[in-house]
């Protein structure tokens, strides 16, 4: 089997949506697809009224295949400070043509006001190992991990764009949705995230940079954080850039154009080089001169994260049988 669907930009493509049916009849809600992150859990009936503002709430006893796991609960905080909890359903849960019948959805009966004001974002869909699940007394399996028997070749893929829908794909990879080829490279998962290392990067039309860069694939994180020495390296070559404390991140002039960036893959010159235009993020104030950068540091992290920034550049393999990554140019 095969599936997918379409992943819709955010305002400044601070997330993307993609749709997913749940329960019987089915109840589309909009989810945030995170490979950072490994439970699906949704805003629901159980939600807190207050809590509420404007998302799609699933509603289990409106599905007659919904099964309540009794005493099961989840509790989850995110690198942003964010954080949600509730009880667990077992249900059928689809993204396009494939469906998982039997998929444990956490349905949220607190958020934190992160999500609240997030009113088009009705819950996340986390693909990344199932070590990282929250749900108690016992783990349960990613919608990936249900999928992958199932599927025709157990990958899925990320192709987001900018300011435009693109697609998340379940068990293809479709050869029009890249250029040149994939280069694959080996994940450690030990983490639970889909971790591989770049061997360096370049800035511009600048030489290329060896220095090796750990980090983590991840859709549901914006920006592309990476290790300060690289950060430094960049925002240097722009005059007017600068680290601005109030901001807590690297604010540079919208114009001219900054200069593109571009991460290495595998070890026979392989990269993926970012348009300068996607380090303007989104303009600071109303003056639209100043522009907050794309690229940000991972100092506290541990590890670098190619978030959406990055992502974006890219059409990206998550292959869970060979635990590898694919990179291509688009
Ligand atoms: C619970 C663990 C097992 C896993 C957990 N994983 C993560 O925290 C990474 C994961 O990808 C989480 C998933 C996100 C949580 C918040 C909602 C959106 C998804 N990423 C994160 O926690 C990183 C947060 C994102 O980068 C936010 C997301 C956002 C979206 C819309 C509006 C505002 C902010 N963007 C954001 O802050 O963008 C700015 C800087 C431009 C404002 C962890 O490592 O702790």
């Amino acid at each position: 089997s095969t599936g997918g669907a379409v992943a819709t930009p955010e305002d400044h493509d601070v997330e993307y949506l993609t749709p997913v049916s749940i329960g019987t009849p089915e109840q589309i809600l909009n989810l945030d697809i995170d490979t950072g992150s490994s439970d699906l859990w949704v805003f629901s009936s159980e939600t807190s009224r207050s809590e509420v503002k404007g998302q799609t709430l699933y509603d289990p006893s409106n599905s007659s295949t919904a099964q309540k796991l009794e005493g099961y609960t989840w509790s989850i905080s995110y690198g942003d400070g964010s954080s949600s909890a509730g009880e667990v359903y077992l249900d059928t849960v689809s993204i396009g043509a494939l469906t998982v019948s039997s998929q444990a959805v956490e349905v949220a009966q607190k958020v934190s006001s992160e999500f609240t004001s997030d009113s088009n974002n009705d819950g996340l869909l986390g693909l990344g190992f199932g070590s990282l699940n929250t749900v108690q007394p016992n783990a349960q399996k990613t919608f990936f991990d249900n999928a992958m028997p199932a599927l025709d070749s157990p990958v899925f893929t990320a192709d987001l764009k900018a300011g435009i829908p693109g697609r998340y794909n379940f068990g293809y990879i479709d050869p029009n949705a890249y250029t040149g080829n994939i280069t694959y490279v080996s994940v450690d998962d030990s983490q639970g995230f889909w971790d591989w290392t770049s061997p360096g990067y370049a800035i511009g039309s600048g030489s290329f940079e060896n220095t090796t860069i750990k980090g983590i694939a991840d859709t549901g994180t914006s920006l592309l954080l990476l290790p300060s020495s690289v950060v430094s390296a960049y925002y240097g070559k722009i005059s007017g850039a600068k680290y601005d404390s109030t901001q807590a991140g690297y604010v540079l002039p919208c114009s001219p154009t900054p200069p593109d960036f571009a991460f290495g893959v595998g070890d026979d010159g392989a990269a993926i080089v970012l348009p300068g235009k996607y380090i303007n993020y989104a303009p600071t104030g109303s003056s639209g001169t100043t522009c907050f950068g794309g690229i940000q540091g991972d100092s506290g992290i541990g590890f670098a994260i190619f978030g959406d920034v990055a992502l974006k550049a890219a059409f990206v393999v998550f292959d869970g049988g060979s635990k590898t990554l694919g990179w291509a140019s688009k």
